[in-house]
């Protein structure tokens, strides 16, 4: 497993502290420069290429009521990201992200996870080794985002199984629930959560899927062995990415969220995560599709584009 390269940090540290500016003025950005040295293991960090990887799956658990769009808006979707005509495609555009969307079974929904585990063990198995192996091993930055009616109440409950606390913690209005919605999403999780009790990784994706959220830990796994970086998208796409900490509090070392989404639970799930570096950007977006992940690369290449570019006080003769 490729760790955090602690002298390509520090020489970004101390390059950082000669640049033409006041010391730390650059603020957050600095933080991700040293980061992205760090895990690229180089002291001037570069984003030749960007890909930005979205897994679409399909839940069961629609059954229950939980979600105001029809689950056929997901197949839908993929066919929209196919043709260019979604954020995604405007967003990779503009930030140069190669995009790929990954349709996991679209036609097959994992199982209603208030009746049973949503997937069986192989089934976990087989779209966490989607996720990994859709990863380019020659990135720079892997984006990562997600497309699957009803996942904001899987990514409730896989957070609850993971962190603890109630269904009412976690659950908020995803794609712009009802009252009514709410509250059959609260009882379909607490449901849930009463109904399985998984301890690791595996088995929390099982209990409550789905597929996607399995793609994203594999191939969140793959970027950590490959050394690539990874920024993660809104609520649930961090949720998923966030179940990997119950085999290692560390999984999520080499990731940055790109921004703290408008879905009430990301807040909570960003304070229990406690990654050294917060959120990008926080813009009140609450899209999925790996929008706020793609918005967010154009800002680490802001960050990347000074620490290279920048001229030194030696070299400028300034002060
Ligand atoms: O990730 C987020 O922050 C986020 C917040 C709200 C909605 N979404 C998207 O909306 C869909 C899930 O919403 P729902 O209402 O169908 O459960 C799914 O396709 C997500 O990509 C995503
Ligand atoms: C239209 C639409 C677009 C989306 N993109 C990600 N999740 C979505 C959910 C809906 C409903």
């Amino acid at each position: 497993m490729s760790r955090f390269d602690e002298a390509a940090a520090q020489a970004a540290r101390a390059r950082q502290a000669v640049l033409t500016k006041p010391a730390g003025s650059l603020g957050r950005l600095e933080d991700l420069a040293v980061f992205m040295a760090g895990w690229q293991g180089r002291e001037r960090p570069r984003i030749d290429r960007a890909q930005a990887l979205v897994f679409a799956g399909n839940h069961g658990v629609v059954a229950q009521g939980v979600n105001p769009f029809p689950a056929e808006v997901t197949a839908l979707m993929a066919q929209n990201f196919a043709a260019g005509g979604a954020a995604i495609n405007q967003l990779c555009r503009v930030a140069d992200a190669d995009l790929r969307v990954v349709p996991l079974d679209l036609d097959r929904p994992t199982a209603d996870f208030t009746t049973g585990p949503a997937m069986s063990a192989e089934e976990v198995v087989s779209a966490m080794q989607s996720g990994a192996d859709a990863v380019d091993p020659d990135a720079d930055v892997l984006l990562l985002g997600e497309m699957g009616i009803g996942n904001s109440t899987v990514a409730a409950a896989l957070a609850a199984a993971t962190f603890g606390g109630q269904a009412g913690d976690w659950i908020g209005p995803g794609t712009g629930a009802s009252a009514e919605i709410m509250a059959r999403k609260a009882d379909a999780v607490s449901r849930g959560l009463a109904l399985h009790a998984p301890s690791d990784t595996r088995g929390t994706l099982a209990a409550f899927g789905g597929r996607e959220q399995a793609a994203i830990c594999g191939a969140v796994m793959r970027a950590r062995d490959l050394g690539i970086p990874v920024l993660l998208d809104g609520f649930i796409c961090t949720a998923a990415a966030a179940v990997l900490t119950r085999d290692d509090p560390a999984a999520l070392a080499h990731c940055l969220i790109g921004h703290e989404s408008a879905e009430p639970g990301h807040r909570r799930l960003i304070e229990a995560l406690a990654l050294p570096i917060p959120p990008i950007l926080s813009l009140e977006m609450r899209l999925g599709e790996g929008s706020g992940a793609a918005v967010a690369l154009m800002v680490l290449r802001s960050a990347l584009a000074c620490h290279d570019g920048m001229a030194t006080f030696a070299e400028a003769v300034i002060g």
